[in-house]
């Protein structure tokens, strides 16, 4: 499996910034998106155009977007949960879309204020739009491992739900474990159902690392075949939503373990450190 790419998804300027208790200025966002895009990283969230009464750490989606240097080859994504976020995510010019869903609905009331069956339907109008657009949507499901507020998730839900997205047009499923509830064993159970289901390549891991297991996570991942990882900078991060959710795995962890297991990710170690000074002035 070694010699093989892996792409890390950087997520650290929309997840590791929602759910701050102090206000970060639009400029000190823009500066580490900034940095991040010159990291080498080919895939930079960068905000989300929820409702700003929801999130209002995120309510200058529009100006951080507005303000961000683009490099060349980096793909700017924002999370959008309805066709009033995707208006605002074309008029941005995000470059990709994610829609965010729930495996639990305990999580989805919290998240969305709706149940996952609803979620998905308002889902609909909104491939509609980014088909017509030719703009790709990526698809979250959260709490694959377990719902701060259902316990554990049925594996066979997971596979249920992650397969429907893909038909409504998701390109990829990022696996959230929103909690980090999650360890090399649950993780296995969930891909025994889920692979008979949804093939590897349209898979990515969404790790927090709450109980330090996200590291382990990834190369059990990497093993059945997942070569997408989000991961956030210095481990910003959590969901404002989810009682007792930390951060993301830390980029730089994730690629080292990634490295050492043989994979290329064509992500600069050393350019990382300028980003990870500004998201040390930020945390
Ligand atoms: C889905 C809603 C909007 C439903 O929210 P609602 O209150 O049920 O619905 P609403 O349609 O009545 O909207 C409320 C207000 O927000 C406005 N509004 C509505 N939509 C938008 C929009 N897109 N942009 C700007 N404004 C918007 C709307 O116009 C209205 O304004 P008002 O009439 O009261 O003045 C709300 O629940 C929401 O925004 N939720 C997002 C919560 C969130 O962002 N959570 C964190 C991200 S998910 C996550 O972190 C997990 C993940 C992805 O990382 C993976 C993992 O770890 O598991």
């Amino acid at each position: 499996m070694s010699g093989d790419t892996v792409t890390l998804f950087e997520v650290g300027p929309r997840d590791g910034l929602q759910s701050l208790k102090t206000e970060v200025p639009a400029a000190t966002k823009i500066a580490l998106v900034d940095a991040l895009s010159n990291t080498g990283l080919g895939k930079i969230e960068v905000t989300s155009f929820v409702s700003p009464k929801w999130v209002p750490q995120l309510a200058d989606a529009a100006e951080v977007m507005a303000g961000i240097t683009r490099a060349p080859g980096v793909r700017y994504a924002v999370l959008t949960p309805n066709l009033t976020g995707l208006d605002r995510a074309r008029a941005a010019g995000a470059d990709e879309v994610a829609v965010f869903a729930s495996a639990s609905e305990g999580f989805s009331r919290a998240n969305l204020n709706c149940s996952v069956a609803e979620s998905l339907d308002r889902f609909a109008p909104l491939f509609e739009a980014a088909a017509a657009d030719h703009l790709p949507v990526r698809g979250y499901l959260s709490t694959v491992i377990a719902c701060p507020f259902d316990g554990p998730t049925p594996p066979e839900t997971v596979a249920r739900i992650a397969a429907r997205m893909l038909e409504m047009g998701c390109y990829e499923i990022s696996l959230g474990d929103t909690i980090g509830a999650g360890d090399p064993a649950r993780l296995s159970a969930l891909l025994d159902v889920l692979l008979d289901h949804v093939p590897a390549d349209r898979l990515a891991g969404h790790f927090h690392d709450t109980h330090g297991t996200a590291l382990a996570m990834i190369e059990t991942a990497l093993h059945r075949g997942l070569r997408v990882f989000d991961a956030s900078v210095a481990g910003l991060g959590g969901c404002p939503y989810a009682p007792g959710a930390s951060g993301n795995v830390d980029t730089r962890a994730a690629l080292e373990r990634i490295t050492a297991l043989g994979f290329a990710t064509g992500v600069d170690l050393a350019a990382l450190a300028e980003a990870e000074r500004i998201a040390a002035t930020i945390a």
